[in-house]
């Protein structure tokens, strides 16, 4: 129909298996609850930087994500992040610790998505609290004074809290999205682009160089209405390597490839190996195993090797969902305890040290 004649008021045909049910509140609406002080978000510009720096290899520290695989309790994730703040003190000549504090999670399937979806742990998907609890959580976490990652995941919630993290990773499952790379070609802070879960590499590296770029794309203002969005391209991105179907991908071998594979294509030869996964064939006990021979291959001399992830909580293995949770227990994969984390850290400490 030629937009001249179209009838004043026009009804949209919405598809038979979708309903929109109550409208959420804007990134503005949720900013403005939710502040960051002038102080904190100083303090973020600069842990944003320090960041930048290891991943970029201007800083010779080494960059440690680790962290839950998935907040729940905003409780426990506090217990957490002040054992993390001591632990960083002990070791901040030789590692920057950067907390986990994933809110999205990515499924192979289906089950439970994130505090951010399903805040109440029921399958009611409460969205607008989870927005609001997610965002409550951060500021509460960098008030304590660390720095945070998370996963992007679903882009139009990097509009309610893209102002909070210092690192961010595009999952094993998204990094070939275009729709990722646009978002990260926007973020200001440095990203991990993962490989496939099939093992690909290609997808992270192309990933790499299409983030460096500037985009257009569709996006949301702060008041919630869709908008052409225009980014300027972030070049500060990393691979990790996070192994894959066909088995690990951290050994000297693998990782010497990738660095000559982004040395060819001109990226900066930026990677960190993600300890736990298909690394560990998601074993949690095998995490220090991998982070062991990690840490020898840095002290040879690879220095394209800048930083690890690992899964840890406050108490060892995982849990299903249920009415009677434990406190401290990952309800998504199964992560390192308390103890041998920090037991891992103060080790990377040493060896780096040496
Ligand atoms: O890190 C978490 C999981 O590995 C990822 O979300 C996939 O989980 P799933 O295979 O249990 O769905
Ligand atoms: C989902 C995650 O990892 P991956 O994308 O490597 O599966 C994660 O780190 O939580």
């Amino acid at each position: 129909m030629n937009a001249s004649v179209m009838p004043l008021s026009v009804t949209v045909a919405r598809p038979v298996r979708q309903r929109t049910h109550k409208s959420l509140p804007t990134p503005a609406e949720v900013q403005q609850q939710l502040p960051v002080s002038a102080p904190l978000s100083a303090r973020i510009a600069a842990q944003r930087d320090q960041v930048r720096a290891v991943v970029g290899g201007r800083d010779p520290r080494f960059l440690v994500v680790l962290g839950p695989c998935s907040l729940h309790d905003p409780q426990a994730a506090l217990v957490y992040a002040e054992r993390l703040l001591h632990l960083q003190e002990r070791v901040k000549d030789q590692l920057l610790l950067v907390m986990r504090a994933y809110v999205e999670k990515p499924r192979t399937t289906v089950g439970w998505k994130g505090m951010l979806y399903d805040p109440h742990l029921d399958g009611s998907d409460d969205l607008a609290e989870g927005l609001h609890r997610s965002r409550a959580l951060w500021l509460q976490l960098a008030e304590l004074g660390l720095p945070l990652a998370t996963e992007w995941l679903q882009p139009l919630v990097a509009g309610y809290l893209d102002d909070l993290p210092s690192w961010a990773a595009i999952g094993a499952r998204t990094s070939e999205s275009q729709v990722h790379r646009e978002l990260v070609s926007g973020l200001d802070m440095a990203v991990g682009f993962k490989n496939g879960t099939d093992g690909s590499l290609a997808i992270a590296l192309d990933a790499m160089r299409s983030a460096a770029h500037p985009h257009r794309h569709f996006g949301m203002d702060a008041q919630g209405c869709p908008a052409l969005v225009s980014t300027l391209g972030n070049r500060h991105t990393q691979l990790v390597l996070r192994g894959g179907h066909s088995g690990p991908n951290f050994h000297a071998g693998a990782v010497s490839a990738a660095r000559e594979a982004m040395q060819a294509q001109g990226l900066e030869p930026s990677i960190m190996v993600d300890c736990s996964h298909a690394n560990s064939a998601k074993q949690p006990e095998r995490q220090p195993q991998v982070l062991a021979q990690v840490l020898q291959q840095r002290r040879a001399g690879e220095r394209a090797l800048r930083g690890v992830m690992l899964e840890s909580h406050l108490q060892g293995g995982s849990q299903a969902l249920s009415e009677n949770l434990q406190f401290g227990v990952s309800i998504t994969d199964a992560c390192l305890g308390w103890e041998v984390s920090a037991a891992c850290v103060l080790e990377a400490a040493e060896q780096l040290a040496g």
